[in-house]
């Protein structure tokens, strides 16, 4: 895990060679749909375990079959709050709650209409309270824009305060970061990678493509 040093609690893992290679298939334009959901579940069940190494911990004392002993256990993986944002982070949030089993889930869907406007559409939303003990996690593979993710937080913040907000996605690109922090600076970003850019539809470069299509196919208007 690294900390990026252009933004305070913007983490990457580009220094974990694994969190790297099942990057790479994603990025890989070969990689269909079965591979690609495998790769966003994985990446979901280590991202979340590295992401236990920023929790607060409790030694606790333990009998083993032998003699009395300290034991561990890890205090905030008790009270985590995964928010899905549909459609890309099913899988995502399907790898988060292996290593974070003792989650309550929100699910929100949020839709984003193309270039210029980027307008976010939330139509359903269903949100657990949110307690001051609680981590909040929101699951979204991809911040572009960070207009989905803007509005997300703006949402998930009327259910309750938490102790901590965190973001944790697949790739970023500098410009979405930088316009959530600027609306809700309380926020911290896990990603796999920042890359460097948007292209004019909105899609960061160099990227996966579209993370929803690869997943589970592009949709058609009828
Ligand atoms: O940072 P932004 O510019 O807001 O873009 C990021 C959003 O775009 C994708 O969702 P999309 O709207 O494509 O929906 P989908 O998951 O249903 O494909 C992605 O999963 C994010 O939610
Ligand atoms: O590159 C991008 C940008 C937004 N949403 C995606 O799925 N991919
Ligand atoms: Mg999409």
């Amino acid at each position: 895990m690294k900390r990026d040093e252009r933004w305070e609690g913007v983490y990457s893992f580009e220094d974990s060679p694994f969190i790297m290679e099942i990057l790479t298939e994603l990025r890989d334009e070969r990689t269909g749909p079965i591979a690609f959901r495998k790769g966003l579940v994985k990446l979901g069940r280590y991202m979340a375990y590295e992401l236990t190494k920023t929790m607060e911990i409790e030694k606790v004392p333990i009998k083993t079959p032998l003699e009395e002993t300290e034991g561990t256990l890890i205090k905030d993986r008790r009270n985590v709050i995964i928010i899905t944002v549909l459609r890309a982070a099913i899988p995502l949030m399907e790898g988060l709650i292996k290593v974070l089993d003792h989650s309550r889930v929100g699910i929100v869907s949020a839709s984003r209409s193309k270039a210029p406007k980027f307008e976010i559409e939330m139509k359903y939303v269903k949100v657990p309270q949110v307690k001051p003990d609680d981590t909040v996690i929101l699951a979204d593979p991809m911040i572009a824009t960070g207009s989905t993710l803007i509005k997300v937080l703006d949402e998930v913040k009327k259910y309750g305060n938490a102790k901590r907000y965190v973001i944790v996605g697949v790739l970023a690109a500098p410009d979405g970061i930088s316009r959530i922090k600027e609306a809700h600076p309380d926020v911290e970003i896990f990603v796999a990678a920042i890359d460097r850019e948007l292209n004019e539809k909105g899609y960061i470069l160099p990227g996966l493509g579209d993370a929803g299509d690869r997943a589970f196919g592009a949709p058609i208007k009828i």
